[in-house]
């Protein structure tokens, strides 16, 4: 039996996964499940995976969680520590869908334990990418792409010579706001940013859609697993999300990797590595589909790609200045403080600012290095956006 853990099993990608698990429970022995408020679902899960322990973030929650778990002989805990401990109970596979760098830490003690960590949490990678893939080739674990482009460009190098990569084209729907005239962005309310035009996702990963901070954490995430060069990493619009991404070869050919927007698809590719198994998504039919377009991304409309190609140039700890500020953007956004347009002006600020004062500098990262930028970050970009808010 394979022993798996799900960190974040009841969000988006965590339920796609118990989907998957649930449908063959004689092959897998469910180790932790991990969530956050949503103690029901947890519980639910918990019980139905027959798994060993659940986990909440959320200290206030455990007593909830204890009771619905009473007498289910299921171990129960609560807190940060707690999901940290989870990960380094021993397993042959992790689910990381947490949201956020909060996905960080469990991470890296999955990989310690020598699990293969399943990556959905692509924030891990542009915070710490230099110490997550160094974490896994000291533990001799493998990390397995799980966000769809990634899965997409893994899959495409299959048997292939990496040296023989000349380009990689991550594909973007560009989100909720892709066909909007620029000058209404400002007054995109969070209810317009969290819908999707092809992807049924978080609410987070949703709204970085539409301000393309998705791809350009995923310019990030692409440089860092695999290693190409910035300058081989292009993003390409394209509509109907079926093409994932494309890997353009020193020959001239295009190998494109094609499939249904459902996430059951990488998720099982990265669960049955490197077997292929039978998956339950939808067979395409191309002739009805009829038509695929792309369309170049306007940098006018979509800063954060320019501010990704800055991060991959600096390096360093600019992933993790990038992604926090982004992560306290987003919140202030939600919350109404800022406008969809100050995003990208609040992360601009925070990195420009951090640059400056020559923080992004490092020789060899370490956890506690990004976890004080990480925090840092955070002030300087909550007071960009209580600063934008009162000039408004
Ligand atoms: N959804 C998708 O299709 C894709 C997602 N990804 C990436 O996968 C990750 C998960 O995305 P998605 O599933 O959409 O997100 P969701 O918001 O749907 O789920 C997030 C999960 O993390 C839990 N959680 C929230 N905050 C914390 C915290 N501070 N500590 C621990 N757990 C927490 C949530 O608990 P609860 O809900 O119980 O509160 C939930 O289980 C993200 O990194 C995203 O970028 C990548 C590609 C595609
Ligand atoms: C499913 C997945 O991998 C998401 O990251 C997806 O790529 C989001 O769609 P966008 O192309 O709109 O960012
Ligand atoms: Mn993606």
């Amino acid at each position: 039996m394979k022993r798996v853990s799900i960190f974040g099993s009841t969000g988006s990608i965590g339920e796609n996964t118990v989907d998957l698990i649930a449908r063959a429970p004689e092959e897998y022995e469910v180790v932790a499940l991990t969530g956050g408020r949503n103690i029901a679902r947890l519980a639910e899960q918990a019980i139905s995976l027959n798994a060993k322990l659940a986990v909440t973030c959320f200290p206030d929650c455990k007593q909830e969680l204890a009771e619905l778990l009473s007498g289910t002989g299921i171990e129960v805990a609560a807190g940060p520590m707690a999901i940290s401990e989870a990960a380094e109970r021993p397993v042959d596979w992790v689910m990381s869908a947490i949201v956020g760098a909060a996905g960080l830490v469990p991470g890296l003690k999955a990989l310690e334990q020598g699990a293969a960590l399943a990556l959905a949490n692509k924030e891990s990678l542009v915070c710490a990418g230099e110490l997550l893939m160094r974490t896994a080739r000291a533990n001799k674990a493998d990390v397995l792409p799980v966000d769809s482009e990634h899965s997409a460009v893994w899959q495409a190098l299959v048997g292939e010579d990496i040296s023989a990569v000349e380009r990689v084209i991550l594909t973007a729907s560009g989100g909720a706001f892709r066909d909007w005239p620029l000058e209404d962005l400002p007054r995109a309310t969070p209810e317009q940013a969290s819908t999707h035009p092809n992807w049924d996702m978080g609410q987070r990963i949703t709204v970085d859609s539409a301000s393309m901070f998705n791809k350009s954490l995923e310019l990030i995430e692409t440089r860092e697993f695999f290693g190409f060069e910035p300058r081989q990493i292009e993003v390409l619009v394209h509509p109907q999300s079926l093409v994932h991404a494309l890997i353009g070869f020193n020959d001239g050919g295009l190998m494109a990797h094609v499939g249904p927007a459902d996430m059951r698809h990488a998720i099982g590719y990265a669960l049955h590595y490197p077997e292929r198994r039978p998956l339950p998504v939808e067979r395409l039919d191309l002739a009805r589909i009829g038509k695929l377009e792309f369309r170049e991304p306007s940098e006018a409309r979509w800063p954060a790609l320019r501010l990704a190609r800055e991060v991959m140039k600096v390096r360093g700890l600019a992933g993790a200045v990038f992604n926090a500020a982004k992560e306290q953007a987003l919140d202030s956004f939600l919350a109404r403080d800022i406008r969809f347009t100050d995003m990208a002006v609040v992360v601009e600020e925070v990195l420009a600012a951090m640059e400056g004062e020559n923080a992004l500098k490092c020789d060899r990262m370490c956890l506690e290095d990004v976890i004080e930028t990480d925090h840092v970050a955070r002030i300087r970009a909550a007071e960009a956006a209580a600063r934008i808010n009162m000039d408004a």
